[in-house]
């Protein structure tokens, strides 16, 4: 599948963050106080577009890219620029390919990366700003030390909603063993969850994007998502609609990947992804859940012994008024697995209402 955009840029940030000798090189450039034009990735489509210049093909080095940076043209390496493989080179791209830079270097950077769809970095002189080109997306690097204070913003607010998600699934777990949950309550879970994975995903952004300097940001942001697991497809397959006798959990879970801040607030939109209509009272309609998010919890049962289970009992009420005799019933269940099933339902029943009470 081809990568879009979006993760064409995230790899790119990988490739010229702090600590690879390519950031060194443009850093030098920078201090050095010339400009630079640089294409990561050479093919045919690249060669095309070359004019004048020539080869050089030697290793990678900061101090190489400095030095060919100071000639008039542009400088072409491998992928993963470990080699410089032409120098001072003019570049012609598509001049009707739309572009909204000014100056030819940064036109042009914008240009050949929509064109060849490599890389493209731009290291302007008057402006003293490095740039990345990728696709139609353009990236302003930054120093270290402002990506982290955003990165520390991010972190706080990922520690609130990493709270606020654990109280409102803890919640929800409990309202679901005493068969109370509303539509409200799937919702607000949902949105929790999705403000968390989006928060989380900025962080990891800015991880990629700090390189060497970003080590204890990862290991935060491991810490505050440890046991999140694919949440919202859960929920989802508890609750969401079935359609021509199926669920649709993948293109649900894009969906609300996909909503907007604003979308996200309304708990009736997200009730609209679980294919519930809004009408009155809607999001107050008590919900009955099948049971999937609470036996992914029980270690010892793989996914295809949940399925055989809730397609045998249709739903976590049954399922919780199952003896072991009853979950030996299901295909593929033995006495040993039953019991592990009943224990681990009955002590998720007992933590949730002790977590709800206490
Ligand atoms: N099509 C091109 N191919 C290769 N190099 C180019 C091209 N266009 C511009 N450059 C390089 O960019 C340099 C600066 O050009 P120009 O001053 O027009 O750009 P600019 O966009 O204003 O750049 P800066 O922000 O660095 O001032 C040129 O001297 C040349 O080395």
């Amino acid at each position: 599948m081809a990568r879009s955009p979006e993760d064409a840029l995230k790899a790119t940030l990988a490739r010229v963050a702090p600590g690879t000798e390519l950031r060194d090189g443009l850093e030098r450039i920078l201090r050095g106080r010339t400009g630079a034009l640089i294409v990561l990735g050479f093919d045919r489509a690249v060669d095309a577009i070359c004019s004048g210049g020539f080869d050089i093909g030697i290793d990678f080095s900061p101090t190489r890219l400095r030095e060919l940076a100071k000639m008039d043209g542009a400088i072409v390496c491998d992928r993963d620029a470990s080699n410089i493989l032409r120098a001072a080179v003019q570049l012609v791209p598509d001049h009707t390919i739309e572009t909204h830079e000014s100056g030819t270097r940064h036109r042009t950077a914008e240009r050949v990366a929509i064109q060849t769809g490599f890389p493209v970095i731009s290291v302007s002189q008057s402006m003293r700003i490095i740039q990345l080109y990728v696709g139609g997306l353009r990236h302003v690097l930054e120093g270290s030390e402002p990506v982290m204070a955003r990165a520390n913003q991010a972190l706080a607010t990922l520690e609130r909603y990493r709270a606020r998600l654990d109280q409102v699934t803890n919640s929800l777990s409990a309202l679901e063993i005493e068969a109370m949950v509303t539509v409200r309550d799937v919702a607000i879970t949902l949105q929790r969850q999705e403000m968390v994975r989006r928060i989380a995903e900025e962080i990891s952004q800015y991880v990629l994007e700090l390189g060497v300097d970003g080590r204890l940001l990862s290991l935060q942001l491991e810490e505050l998502t440890t046991g999140l697991g694919p949440g919202s497809e859960m929920i989802l397959r508890d609750y969401a609609d079935v359609h021509d006798g199926k669920l649709n959990v993948e293109e649900q879970v894009a969906t609300l990947q996909n909503m907007s801040s604003s979308e996200m607030v309304d708990p009736s939109k997200i009730a609209a992804v679980m294919g519930i209509q809004p009408g009155q009272d809607s999001l107050e309609a008590v919900v009955q859940p099948r049971g999937y998010r609470l036996l992914s919890n029980i270690k010892s049962v793989p996914p295809a012994v949940s399925n055989r289970l809730v397609d045998h009992f249709g739903g976590l009420q049954n399922l919780m008024a199952a003896n072991i005799d009853d979950l030996m019933t299901v295909d593929g269940i033995g006495e040993q697995r039953a019991r592990t099933v009943r224990e681990g339902l009955s002590r998720i029943a007992e933590t949730s209402l002790l977590d709800r009470f206490m």
